[in-house]
């Protein structure tokens, strides 16, 4: 089983590169699908495995794909399938953000139903329900999810119960070639909502107000081949922010926009880190003294859901009570456990969790429950005592790009590797492994 181990104590310092974002680049890819003349060619595409997996369902259904570096160019002018099986959606959910594409351009789209994950239950109601308002009719069984229509997709107003960020997504693609006008009020205001809209409005759609609550796209009736940069990353940006922090550090995040993460900038200057905006990203200064804060997890613009685990780790470290709540997925507090493996003193309560610093943590074997929960066992392992090994790396990989090799570079001492059968690294072995 592949490990990463950390021993902790390090400051880090130097520059660090922010890679294309997740949760841009996969609502992008999925929109190529509806090029029906020429060629996309998507750059500051980040080597994930989400990435790999959408790239996999999109040769799945016909298309032609190929990646270099950070260059991913898709052909989908040749007739594409409609159905996307099972093994993709189990990976990564963001495969249901075929439905929207193919359902405009085809008329039809099946793809496996996404069931719960380690965060929530994640239904996808409010994107059907945009379907439908389309005239798309719906039919869920056997484990998948058919939209269908005879007819072109007609524009509609469409109300989201709540902001979520794949129902805009995949409405916002579907709209982009409906018959009319589609408003979609309440919409996610996401900085990945406007790459994707940005993206879409050089194929050709017609999207007006992408990032503020109430879309309008006019549909068009084709839409081309196009060339497009993914943003950076914000949440990547913010696990880095959050690992200067904690060690004291001094690290210019390249590529941090601060308009994208505001709301995790005002939580950590209030917890007393300096943030700097230079020209090419953002200067991370650690202090010798945390204070306590209270979060809330919310919709764009304000505090991101997928930075909760992260942010919790600087609680950890803080002087005082925080409390972090989480409003956004009903489930996504599975690393209290591990954290308390840790020596951490926190506690549940309801959808809040209590933390009590500053700990003295210590280095225990701990497992990555999802990809940011990873992450942030990851940075806890750099200011704990002792060795860290966090197991489960598949999820870190779903949304970091050589997070070991990066924090490495950083000052950390920290390594990746692959043990079948060493069960319990020790510290001799990890300084040789370290020294390798
Ligand atoms: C690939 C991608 O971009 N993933 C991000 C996206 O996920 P995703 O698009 O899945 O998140 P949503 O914004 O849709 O979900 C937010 C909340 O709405 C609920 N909901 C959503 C859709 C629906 O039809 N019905 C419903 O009830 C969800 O269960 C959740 O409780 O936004 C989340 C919230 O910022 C982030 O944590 C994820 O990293
Ligand atoms: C929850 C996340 O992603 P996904 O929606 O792809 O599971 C995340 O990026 O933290």
């Amino acid at each position: 089983m592949e490990k990463i181990i950390i021993k902790g104590g390090n400051r880090l310092t130097g520059s660090v590169k922010v890679e294309g974002a997740k949760n841009a680049v996969l609502p992008v890819i999925a929109a190529t699908l509806m090029a029906s003349k020429g060629q996309s060619k998507v750059s500051n595409v980040p080597t994930l495995a989400d990435v790999y997996t959408m790239k996999d369902v999109l040769t799945h259904i016909n298309a032609k794909v190929k990646m270099t570096d950070n260059i991913l160019y898709v052909d989908a002018v040749n007739p594409l399938l409609t159905e996307a099986p099972l093994e993709y959606v189990t990976k990564m959910r963001a495969s249901v953000l075929v439905l929207g594409p193919l359902l405009a351009r085809y008329g039809h789209a099946k793809v496996a139903l996404p069931g719960g994950c380690a965060i929530g239950s994640r239904p996808i109601d409010l994107h059907l329900k945009g379907f439908e308002a389309m005239g798309a009719e719906v039919h869920v069984g056997n484990g998948y999810v058919e939209v269908y229509t005879d007819k072109p997709l007609k524009g509609a107003k469409v109300y989201l119960d709540m902001p979520s960020v794949g129902a805009t997504e995949n409405i916002m693609m579907a709209a982009a070639l409906a018959k009319g006008k589609t408003i979609i009020e309440n919409a996610a205001k996401e900085p990945e909502i406007v790459d994707l809209a940005n993206f879409l409005n050089k194929m050709g759609a017609k999207v007006i107000g992408a990032g503020t609550e109430n879309i309008k796209i006019i549909g068009v009736t084709e839409l081309h081949g196009t060339e497009h940069s993914i943003i950076p990353d914000r949440i990547e940006a913010g696990t880095f922010m959050v690992a200067a922090a904690l060690t004291q550090g001094n690290v210019l995040i390249e590529g941090a926009e601060f308009e994208h993460s505001r709301s995790l900038i005002s939580k950590m200057e209030e917890m007393g880190v300096t943030v700097i905006e230079e020209p090419n990203g953002l200067r991370v200064i650690g202090p010798e003294k945390l204070g306590a804060v209270d979060i809330k997890t919310l919709p764009h613009p304000g505090f991101p859901t997928d930075m909760q685990s992260q942010m919790m780790t600087l609680m950890l470290k803080s002087t005082g009570t925080s409390v972090i709540t989480e409003t956004v997925f009903e489930n996504r507090f599975m690393h209290v456990e591990e954290f308390r493996r840790m020596n951490a003193k926190m506690k549940i309560e309801g959808r809040s969790v209590i933390v009590e610093g500053p700990t003295n943590l210590q280095g225990a074997e701990v497992q990555a429950t999802d990809l940011r929960a990873g992450a942030a066992l990851v940075l806890a392992g750099l200011i704990s005592e002792g060795y860290t090994r966090v197991t489960e790396l598949k999820h870190i990989d779903r949304g970091y790009v050589n997070l070991t090799g990066k924090l490495k570079a950083l000052g950390a001492d920290i390594e990746r590797i692959e043990d079948v059968n060493i069960e319990l690294v020790s510290g001799d072995q990890f300084e040789r492994i370290s020294s390798l």
